[in-house]
């Protein structure tokens, strides 16, 4: 596992940025990115589109993949990752629209969905690079502590801490869905390069414990270590408990 030390979340966002943009040059665009909202990767989106227009590139053969969507929000919800992802993201640049994926979560049949979504990354050949972020619990998508390792992208209802967390998104708190849909553990672990952002010091505690490296159910992001191909980047806020 690589860890690379930044200063703070505007270094973070433009490392992650420009390893995001090299392997999106390398493959002349024939990659599939897996993607994740949030607050900790919106420098990084910004980031990748300056660089983009600097560089004139084109990325219209990329696909995308995002990791998780809340069960109930339609796309012009604000709150829904689809939204996001629009915002600050595919509305500026050109990947065509119809090759950004997330899960629907407003789907009649959300097992259905779930099967679909985990199939349809499989049938496009698999995810290059997983963008991933971290909750303070340590869940990774909406792999709440407790999920099994072994899970594909399932329904789950997200912790109480969760909620709590992202409640600064919605007016109120009971707003929060208590539903999503999420890749699971094992869908994220068969990404073939694994990059984690952690930045701000109500992580702190989250990076300790994944730095501590003990495996557990209970502390999702743990199975990360056991990727091959991982980078972190964490900032120095997130990184003081480790002094
Ligand atoms: N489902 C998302 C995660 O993918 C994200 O990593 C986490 C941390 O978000 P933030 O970066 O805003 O702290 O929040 C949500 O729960």
């Amino acid at each position: 596992m690589n860890v690379i030390y930044v200063k703070d979340s505007k270094e973070m966002s433009e490392k992650a940025a420009s390893l995001l943009f090299s392997r999106m040059k390398t493959t002349e665009g024939q990659l599939n990115l897996g993607l994740a909202t949030g607050g900790t990767p919106q420098g990084t989106y910004e980031e990748l589109i300056k660089k983009t227009r600097a560089a004139n590139q084109s990325f219209a053969q990329v696909k995308t993949f995002n990791l998780d969507e809340y069960v109930g929000l339609s796309e012009e919800n604000h709150q829904s990752y689809r939204y996001y992802m629009n915002t600050h993201f595919f509305n500026h640049i050109d990947i065509p629209i119809e090759q950004t994926f997330l899960p629907n979560g407003m789907a009649l049949n959300l097992e259905e969905e779930c099967a679909r979504y985990e199939q349809l990354i499989i049938d496009n050949g698999g995810i290059d690079v997983q963008l991933l972020g971290i909750g303070s619990n340590g869940h990774i998508g909406f792999n709440e502590p407790g999920t099994p390792f072994s899970e594909e992208t399932h329904l789950v209802k997200l912790a109480q801490e969760t909620k709590e967390a992202n409640a600064r998104y919605f007016n109120d708190q009971s707003e929060v869905p208590s539903q999503a849909i999420t890749m699971g553990i094992a869908s994220i672990m068969r990404a073939k390069e694994i990059v984690l952002l952690i930045s701000g010091e109500n992580k702190a505690d989250a990076f300790a414990k994944f730095m501590n490296g003990t495996l557990s159910e209970q502390f999702p992001a743990s199975i990360l270590e056991t990727h091959e191909n991982v980078t972190v980047i964490v900032d120095e806020a997130a990184a003081n408990k480790m002094n």
